[in-house]
């Protein structure tokens, strides 16, 4: 063969065009594609399918694709290795599991651990409660099958209205939000007039005061902000409560809160300033709070304080409930002025915190450690608004500074006047009889020498000192328990009536001494009974009649 037609022979086996598949599958060069290389150059640049004009699918994609069918309805052969995990429950187990559970959610003294383990979404599912309370698991009922996913399904629209343009949308949206503001305006009882009240003059019509926001203290966003906080962060939330009225400070919403958003979180009662009450009616409130929740009976002060080992037993016990955890965090939370930041002096035996015979001296959430594995939480006072009645209530609870009354002190001497009894105010104050409000804080300041100029008695100023005395509990008074008086007669039939002797206040402050050696590893030990105060007698004379 000659030189020449062999060279025409290699032209003709490599060809010149780019895209030509019919080239070597090796070439020598890295710069020449191989045939490789063109199929798929190729395959990337054609559709998966082609379609015709009406959107028809005419075929598939050359080589890969052409075989593989169009994916259509199908069924999955079931596979045993979905259940592995899993196991089967007859109707009766499930129906011993569901009222166990329940029995135990509904005991205060039982804690589920490990929840996350047990298939509680069982327990949840109620067809009857979830039917009538429209939750998430009746939702066919609520919308049928065919509504939702069928072809048959309809959606809302939403509504847009009828704008035509930008402008006359935000025109729209300027009426409304007037309208809206002028609503607000007539519904918010912040400004009072008088006028309506007044008989005479122009002048008095024109006179207008305003709501004195002393009283909204503890209710602002702020306020409630530390609040979650405190719960977010807590395993345990305790709520302090002042023990000379425990339902008024009590704050419904937030346990309601916790029931509903965090049930995994432990609550406990904390009746403090149990000192200012008599023991039975301690005991009263702790029988009848312990059917809810866990309730300790406490005495917040560094030297002589009540319930500390009991309370730090049972914060020990919820540390090793959680023992997976590295720590827990014991939230506490309640009105202000209820002793939050003393409880906390208390157990670590120190001051920690600031405290004040004032309310609101807490301003932020602050942490404090107690023992290695577990944190306090101090949190600011808080007032739930829809469960303060009216004003005479709030000041009396001790949530607003009596500094920041104005003239209307004296407006709250009514009701302290029903609450106290009158022999204890006799006591006090030296003051043989009265026969209203008026008269006694007149005869009040007569006598601390409160008197303006000319000699007139200051009512405000005398009304400001008693309700300082009512509060820090120089006066004697409580809200006596919803079956206190029926149960007290019968105790006095068969015991010795509110007053406890020496011997047995000695016994039970060895007991407690005893009990703050141990741990204590059973939740069901502390039980209502168990939480009896002792009490010191000087303190308490005044209760024995
Ligand atoms: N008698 C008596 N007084 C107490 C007791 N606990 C607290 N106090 C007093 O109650 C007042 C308020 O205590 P704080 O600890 O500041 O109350 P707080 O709940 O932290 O108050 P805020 O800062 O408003 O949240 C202080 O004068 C305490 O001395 C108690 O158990 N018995």
């Amino acid at each position: 063969m000659t030189k020449a037609s062999s060279s025409a022979k290699v032209k003709q086996l490599i060809p010149k065009h780019s895209d030509d598949k019919n080239r070597q599958n090796k070439t020598t060069s890295s710069q020449v594609r191989s045939r490789a290389t063109v199929n798929r150059l190729k395959l990337y640049r054609k559709k998966a399918y082609q379609y015709d004009k009406k959107g028809r699918r005419i075929s598939g994609a050359g080589d890969y694709t052409s075989n593989i069918p169009e994916p259509g309805a199908g069924r999955t052969a079931p596979n045993r290795r979905w259940f592995g995990n899993t196991r089967i429950v007859d109707q009766q187990q499930l129906e011993k599991f569901r009222e166990s559970i329940q029995n135990v959610r509904q005991d205060p003294f039982s804690v589920i651990i490990k929840q996350k383990k047990l298939p509680l979404g069982l327990v949840d599912f109620d067809n009857t409660a979830s039917e009538k309370d429209g939750s998430r698991l009746s939702l066919l009922r609520i919308e049928p099958f065919e509504e939702v996913f069928s072809e048959k399904k309809w959606r809302k629209r939403p509504r847009i209205g009828d704008f035509c343009d930008l402008k006359e949308y935000s025109e729209t949206a300027k009426k409304l939000r007037d309208k809206y503001e002028a609503s607000i305006g007539e519904e918010e009882p912040v400004l009072h007039s008088i006028a309506e009240n007044s008989t005479n003059g122009k002048e008095d019509s024109q006179v207008i005061f305003e709501r004195n926001h002393a009283l909204d203290k503890g209710q602002s966003k702020r306020i409630w902000g530390e609040l979650f906080k405190v719960i977010d962060s807590s395993d345990v939330l305790l709520e302090v409560l002042d023990a000379r009225d425990p339902l008024g400070t009590r704050i419904s919403y937030v346990e309601k809160y916790i029931q509903r958003e965090c049930p995994h979180k432990h609550v406990v009662l904390l009746l403090n300033k149990c000192d200012l009450i008599p023991s039975s009616v301690t005991r009263h409130w702790i029988r009848y709070l312990s059917t809810e929740y866990p309730t300790v009976a406490f005495r917040a002060t560094l030297q002589k304080s009540f319930g500390k080992s009991t309370l730090i037993g049972l914060l020990r016990q919820f540390a090793n409930l959680h023992s997976d955890k590295k720590s827990i965090s014991v939230g506490i939370v309640g009105y202000p002025n209820v002793g939050k930041s003393s409880i906390i002096n208390t157990l670590r035996g120190k001051k920690v915190v600031n405290v004040a015979p004032v309310p609101g001296e807490t301003k932020v959430w602050q942490y404090v450690t107690l023992f290695r594995r577990v944190y306090l939480i101090d949190c600011p006072g808080i007032v739930h608004e829809a469960s303060a009645p009216d004003d005479a209530e709030l000041v009396l609870r001790g949530v607003v500074r009596t500094e920041s009354l104005r003239d209307e002190a004296a407006d709250y001497i009514p009701l302290l006047l029903e609450r106290v009894k009158k022999q204890h105010l006799k006591k006090t104050y030296g003051i043989l009889d009265w026969t209203d409000a008026n008269d006694f804080l007149e005869q009040m300041a007569k006598k601390t020498g409160k008197l303006r100029k000319g000699g007139e008695p200051d009512l405000n100023t005398s009304a400001k000192m008693i309700l300082n005395d009512y509060l820090r509990g120089k006066i004697p008074w409580f809200i006596a328990p919803p079956d206190y008086c029926t149960n007290m007669e019968q105790e006095d039939s068969t015991s010795k009536g509110n007053s406890i002797d020496d011997t047995e206040v000695s016994l039970l402050e060895e007991k407690e001494e005893e009990a703050s050696k141990d741990v204590v590893t059973d939740v069901k030990e502390s039980t209502p009974e168990e939480n009896n105060i002792s009490l010191n007698m000087e303190e308490y004379s005044t209760w024995v009649e």
